[in-house]
């Protein structure tokens, strides 16, 4: 339905990104009208589909099937999963009624890391597509919540023999097959043979990883905040040009980090998103930092109420331990895009400018808040200790042909120029009263939006 009319020109302002917020039930449609549903990414308007990959965390098969158009319901079908023990024999299990389905399990060596990579390969006659997500294959995370998705160009087949590579100047081809290969899986390898044949060199985007590991030498900027960082001094914005902008991460779950600031949040995770180009090392003056992460409130009048939080998993055990959080947070508002009460499950980090007018570049990718996403070091920083699985994309201006930056899209569909933030900037920090969502406390205090409280067992 991309291409369908509606209100066509916000379409073509999206389409020059690629990038697009989930529909959300029980909204005014006007802010519904450049949003895509799985059934939209999966429709015959999209291509005719040969097979596909389907990379998540969580999956109800079943219902990911369903979003299928009925003709492309048999069509080979590769789930990509990290689940172990039960919840892997029950993926086995749904699986086998549908002999078009196969699984493959990624393997998850280091402890506490997930397979969080939200990712859909998806083959046609004419070509194929890519489309990177932050929501998971089951009905509740394409309802009512704010999530993100990359939809490619349409990457044509590359003819026998010919000899362009296919790859774009972001590298997008190269760097998505070295995260391929990186899980070291059979199962993935005709996949990874499906791009290698296709010409991805009108990708605009670079692709963020990660894959568990403890990444030395090439391999320590090829994932995590380290990869963010050396394509930010490459090709980010130069240091005079960005000096004192705000680096803003927006995020559904925080990890363990640390009992201050400078143990990993304000030293290398900030260090890597407030790189800028040129004079390598220049310190600039500290960033500010800004987090935006669901108050209890936000939480308790979104559209779904209380039960929104279980999508949103953060534990009293770890809030506890770093309650010096509490000084960056901010609250989840997006009346620009009629979602402020539409929870984020959606991860997006971005750099803005004083007047919060500009941005210097925007990522949308599976990852959290977390030193398991984005990586730590160790041994004297000499390599990149990485849990989980992700993938993300970064937006830079200069690949899309803007000047020096992103204006930000204050209104819906202005006009082609600006980058649609999914959120209000500036964002509004916590009031005094304010207190960050925990998942697992009781909230017997005031209802929700559907009358009930929160009890979690
Ligand atoms: O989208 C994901 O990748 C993801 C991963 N984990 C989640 C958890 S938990 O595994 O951390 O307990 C609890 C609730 C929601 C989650 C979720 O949405």
């Amino acid at each position: 339905k991309l291409d369908q009319k509606g209100s066509d020109h916000c379409l073509k302002m999206n389409d020059r990104f690629g990038f697009y917020l989930t529909k959300v039930a029980g909204i005014d449609n006007a802010h519904n009208l450049h949003a895509v549903h799985i059934k939209d990414i999966l429709s015959t308007s999209m291509g005719n589909l040969q097979a596909s990959a389907q990379f998540n965390y969580m999956f109800d098969i079943p219902w990911l099937i369903q979003q299928y158009p009925v003709e492309f319901r048999s069509k080979p079908l590769l789930i990509v999963h990290g689940m172990q023990r039960e919840t892997k024999a029950e993926y086995d299990m749904a699986a086998m009624n549908y002999s078009n389905v196969k699984l493959c399990q990624a393997k998850m060596e280091i402890m506490y890391g997930t397979h969080h990579t939200k990712m859909m390969l998806l083959l046609y006659d004419n070509g194929m597509r890519v489309v990177i997500t932050t929501a998971n294959n089951i009905h509740q995370d394409w309802y009512q919540k704010t999530q993100g998705v990359w939809i490619s160009p349409l990457f044509p087949k590359l003819d026998k023999g010919e000899a362009s590579a296919g790859d774009s100047d972001t590298h997008f081809k190269k760097d998505l097959l070295e995260y391929l290969s990186a899980y070291k899986l059979n199962g993935l390898k005709e996949w990874q043979e499906h791009i290698k044949q296709h010409n991805m060199s009108s990708a605009k985007v670079f692709i963020l990883g990660s894959v568990p590991g403890r990444h030395l030498g090439e391999k320590k900027t090829a994932f995590g905040h380290l990869k963010l960082r050396k394509i930010l001094q490459e090709h980010g914005p130069s240091v005079s040009e960005v000096k004192g902008w705000p680096v803003v991460g927006q995020f559904s779950s925080i990890g363990s980090m640390g009992p201050n600031k400078d143990n990993w949040l304000c030293a290398e995770w900030r260090e890597s998103l407030s790189t800028a180009k040129g004079l390598g090392g220049l310190r600039t003056a500290d960033a500010p930092l800004k987090l935006i992460f669901p108050t209890k409130d936000n939480i308790r009048l979104s559209l779904e109420g209380y039960p929104a939080g279980a999508s949103v998993p953060y534990s009293i055990h770890t809030a506890k331990k770093q309650q010096f959080l509490h000084e960056y947070f901010h609250q989840w508002r997006a009346e620009v895009q009629g979602r402020s009460r539409a929870m984020p499950h959606i991860k997006t980090y971005l750099r803005m400018s004083p007047d919060s007018k500009k941005i210097a570049w925007f990522a949308v990718t599976s990852s959290n808040l977390s030193k398991a996403a984005w990586g730590a070091l160790e041994k004297k920083q000499s390599q990149l200790m990485i849990r989980s699985y992700e993938i993300g994309v970064l937006f830079l201006p200069q690949m899309f042909g803007a000047e020096k930056f992103f204006e930000v899209q204050d209104k819906e569909c202005q006009n082609s120029g600006e980058f649609p933030v999914p959120y209000d900037l500036p964002p509004t920090p916590y009031t005094k009263q304010d207190r960050p969502w925990l998942w697992d406390i009781p909230y017997k205090d005031l209802p929700d939006t559907h009358g009930n409280m929160w009890c979690p067992s």
